[in-house]
């Protein structure tokens, strides 16, 4: 197969991540051919696709990655070069209410494209060739309650169903490159932000929650601790990664914004408070809307990620300062805020 005919596979493409790297690889590879599967879950939409949804290089498959048949035939359809699998449930939330679509979708549905990659690529003399790049998490790595850092060699210690999901995902991922020889890459990224987010994640949480006037809900002491990476600082480490990243290797993505959950929602109600005070109403700030909540159980304290290998070895850095990145989220929720999605 000719590299230049054949298409990337996106998983997820839907979703919040994965809309922002089609959007950013079709932006930056005007030839590059694409398609993109996903099952549409409340989490994904194609809105998030519409700038793309006529690009001549661009396709989108209605389907779920556990469907054997389903899977199959997109790669009978397309000639696939490479596959990048954002597909997966994510909310830690709904994984501690009910672990069963996580396994499902996180580590069945990875099998399946494991082994449907691998017959086809196999059929097709490419298997060492073409790139398996799997999208994880730093949840794997488990808990921080001191100052270090999770590198690459930390050993996986998930606490939650979302993040051992994913911890079993990564070590499936790395067996078939083991037993099979395939060119597989793992990257695991702090939390993400940015506009189109799900409103189910801690920011868009505050952000919709502000502009509805309803409590801010923050968890327990509010002092756990996330790392947070704006999506398309993330969508540009991937491109280097796909590209670059040695198989069968890790690699760590931060974005070196360590906050605690109180500060994060400190921050947003005061940008919200300084840049749009029409809408505060009878509210001296928003910040008077923070509420503590009960603790999510078996709530990870803090994650912080040592990404030195990949700003070493492929020269990535981020370029968004989180002030820009949280004004530009904010922007976007305030636009996509109307009084009639109250
Ligand atoms: C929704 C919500 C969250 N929180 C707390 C819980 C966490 O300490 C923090 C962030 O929560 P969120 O659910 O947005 O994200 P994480 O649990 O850190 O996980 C996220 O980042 C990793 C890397 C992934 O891999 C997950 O897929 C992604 O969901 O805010 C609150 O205090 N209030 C709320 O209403």
């Amino acid at each position: 197969m000719n590299k230049s005919d054949s298409y990337l596979l996106v998983t997820g493409g839907a979703g919040f991540i994965g809309s922002n790297f089609i959007k950013y690889y079709l932006s930056q590879y005007p030839h590059a051919k694409v398609v993109n599967v996903d099952k549409l879950t409340y989490a994904g939409s194609t809105f998030n696709l519409e700038s793309v949804a006529d690009h001549p290089n661009y396709h989108f498959v209605h389907a779920d990655i556990t469907d054997e048949k389903a899977v199959d035939r997109i790669f009978n359809d397309y000639p696939i070069g490479g596959v990048i699998n954002f597909a997966a449930e994510s909310h830690v939330d709904r994984s501690i209410e009910d672990a069963s679509s996580f396994v499902n979708t996180n580590v069945m549905g990875t099998m399946v494209l494991l082994q449907i990659a691998r017959k086809v690529w196999t059929e097709q003399g490419i298997l060492k060739a073409a790139r398996f790049h799997h999208i994880s998490t730093d949840e794997v790595y488990g808990s921080l309650d001191n100052d270090e850092k999770f590198h690459e060699q930390t050993p996986y210690d998930p606490r939650n169903p979302y993040s051992a999901s994913k911890a079993g995902a990564n070590l499936l991922v790395k067996s078939f490159g083991y037993t099979y020889g395939m060119n597989i890459v793992i990257s695991s990224s702090s939390n993400n932000y940015g506009p189109s987010q799900h409103e189910e994640k801690l920011i868009p949480t505050i952000i919709s929650n502000a502009l509805r006037h309803n409590p801010i809900p923050i968890y327990g002491d509010g002092k756990n601790i996330r790392e947070w990476l704006y999506v398309e600082d993330h969508c540009r480490a991937l491109d280097l990664i796909f590209h670059q990243g040695q198989s069968m290797e890790s690699y760590n993505i931060g974005g070196g914004n360590e906050l605690k959950n109180i500060d994060l929602a400190v921050k947003i109600c005061e940008i919200l408070d300084n840049n749009y005070p029409d809408r505060k109403g009878s509210l001296n700030s928003f910040k008077d809307l923070i509420t503590y909540t009960e603790d999510r159980l078996g709530h990870d304290r803090r994650y912080a990620v040592d990404d030195r290998k990949l700003r070493g070895a492929m020269g990535w850095q981020p370029v968004v300062a989180m002030e820009n990145g949280l004004e530009e989220t904010v922007e976007w929720y305030v636009n996509q805020w109307t009084p009639t999605s109250r």
